[in-house]
């Protein structure tokens, strides 16, 4: 959709009977200030081992490493992602060099293995070197946990699967191997790699740093920060339901769901779920096995807001789609809002079915573009604060110019300036800017096509752009021709017979003439050198 917003009136879908199959949720939440149901369970404690409790001398130094990994990578990741992946990873015991790590699920486990596992393993073993191996072990909550947990209402992914009425599935995880195929089940916990939703906490259900205020406003997302801003302060506004956030990659949709959900529950009284599709894809397929479908259809449809991130995933899946459609169904009838956010609006979704793409796209369907060279600049502005003197404006302008399209790059090499001003204990300059970024930067050169030269230049000398291609000889016009000719062996891989044929299939003499006659000029005429300099810059 070209503009930005598209407001339909709401349709009333026709009533939808029963499936047999329900869904369980990824994060539930409910806001209820009055009621102690979603009071947070209080912290895991892990179990006391050997290493932990500090009996002897090298389980003190082992236990020493590791309260100095744990706050090395808490201080390195940052609080919400630790809180939420780390906080309850004990360790113990140490035996014959291997150190014993401990988490309460085999999801947890799966997954701090496999996302972490490399970087503790060198870690540990740099702080003490009688560490040769880590291994990971589940090592299920204690019962006083449990009751402690009991009562609370939200939903956690994370928490022991065993007795987790709300997720049993995420502790057969590894069945699903057999069902999903190895490389969905890698796909399905690539996915995984969401910002943070702590396990216990409410407050870090939402990731911390994805809120209203730290998400800047320029004009390629103004419509779509309204839009979630709306949903928020007002959920199931007839036009506004079901919002359809959609834009490319990294350009701040799942940073805006965060926002509308951590916004949702400070406000209060609603219960708020949000999912990636895969994750509903997999809770689905797992709530099928454990045939529990209809608790989970239950649960997933008495809440207030919905929120499904990256849709697209669920092109080609029949049967999920369809188990979507009925819960959307379900909710919108019962006046619940439903936020979606995928990288193409629903009429570019090509292999959704048509029942749903109408009904993505009968709500508000707004886009995040690509953002503007002034929008790149403010985000690394607003990034930057506090920690100005790291990396100076110079550096910041040259990042905005450079790293075009999606924000999560720009902010990535961001990092990476501060991460290396940290390091070697001086701001960044240009130089060493453009030495840490080389491969970013290279990633990002410029392929400029040969219709952009022709039309560029067409530009500068006033002819038009089909004069590059026709056989007029006029010098107003063969002059331009040449020098676009020369930009084109400058700034583009083709060949001299490739250049030849764009240029209303010339021969390659006739191109190779082109740019002995255009350096001949540019070592003659002063302003000519000028007009190709620049002509240079813009288009290189
Ligand atoms: N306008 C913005 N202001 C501040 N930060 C932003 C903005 N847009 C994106 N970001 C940041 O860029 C990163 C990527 O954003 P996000 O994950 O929301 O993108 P996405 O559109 O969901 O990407 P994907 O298509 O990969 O799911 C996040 O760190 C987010 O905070």
């Amino acid at each position: 959709m070209d503009g930005a917003l598209k407001a339909t009136p709401l349709q009333t879908p026709p009533p939808i009977p029963e499936q047999q199959v329900a869904l369980p949720q990824e994060i539930i939440v409910t806001a209820q200030g009055e009621s102690t149901t979603t009071q947070p369970s209080p912290p895991e404690a892990p179990p006391p081992t050997p290493a932990e409790s500090g009996e002897g001398n090298a389980e003190s130094a082992i236990q020493a490493a590791w309260v100095k990994v744990r706050d090395h990578l808490r201080a390195v990741i940052g609080a919400a992602e630790y809180d939420s992946w780390l906080k309850r990873l004990g360790a113990g015991p140490f035996v014959d060099g291997e150190l014993v790590l401990h988490l309460p699920s085999r999801f947890l486990c799966d997954w701090v293995r496999d996302k972490y596992g490399a970087r503790i393993k060198a870690l540990l073993a740099q702080e003490e070197g009688s560490i040769k191996r880590i291994a990971f072990k589940v090592t299920p909550r204690t019962k006083a946990a449990r009751q402690a947990g009991k009562g609370t209402k939200k939903v956690d992914p994370q928490s022991d699967g065993a007795e987790d009425t709300l997720f049993p599935e995420v502790e057969q995880a590894p069945d699903l191997l057999a069902t999903m195929g190895e490389g969905a089940f890698a796909a399905h916990r690539a996915g995984q790699d969401q910002p943070a939703h702590g396990p216990d906490d409410p407050g870090v259900m939402f990731d911390p740093r994805f809120t209203f205020d730290t998400f800047v406003v320029g004009r390629p997302n103004e419509v779509a920060y309204a839009c979630a801003r709306r949903v928020a302060e007002s959920p199931a506004t007839p036009g506004f339901n079901p919002l359809f956030l959609y834009g490319g990659v990294g350009l701040g949709k799942t940073h805006l769901m965060h926002a509308i959900g951590a916004d949702l529950i400070e406000r209060g009284k609603v219960s708020v779920s949000y999912m990636s599709a895969e994750k509903f894809m997999y809770r689905f397929i797992a709530s099928i096995r454990s045939q529990s479908t209809m608790e989970f259809k239950r649960q997933l449809r008495s809440v207030d807001v919905l929120m499904i991130d990256d849709f697209q995933f669920l092109i080609g899946k029949d049967n999920t789609q369809e188990e979507f459609f009925h819960t959307f169904n379900a909710l919108i009838d019962a006046g619940r809002q439903i936020v979606v956010s995928a990288d193409k609006s629903p009429s570019d979704l090509s292999g959704l079915e048509d029942r749903l793409r109408t009904r993505l796209g009968c709500g508000m369907v707004a886009d995040l573009h690509d953002p503007t060279f002034e929008l790149r600049l403010s985000i690394l502005v607003d990034k930057i604060k506090g920690r100005e003197e790291l990396v100076p404006a110079a550096v910041l302008e040259f990042l905005a110019h450079r790293i075009d399209g999606s924000v999560r790059e720009l902010v990535g090499a961001l990092n990476r300036l501060i991460a290396h001003a940290e390091l070697v204990g001086r701001p960044v300059n240009l130089e060493t800017a453009q030495h840490v970024l080389r491969d970013l930067l290279a990633a990002h050169e410029r392929t400029t096509s040969i219709e952009e030269i022709q039309r560029r230049v067409a530009e500068h000398w006033n002819v038009r752009v089909t004069d590059m291609i026709s056989s007029r000889r006029v010098r107003t016009v063969a002059r331009p021709r040449q020098a676009a000719m020369y930009l084109a062996k400058q700034l583009t891989p083709y060949s001299l017979p490739d250049i030849g044929r764009a240029f209303g299939n010339r021969d390659h003499t006739t191109v190779m003439h082109a740019i002995k006659a255009v350096g001949t000029l540019m070592a003659k005429d002063a302003e000519f050198r000028e007009s190709m300099e620049m002509l240079n810059r813009l288009l290189g």
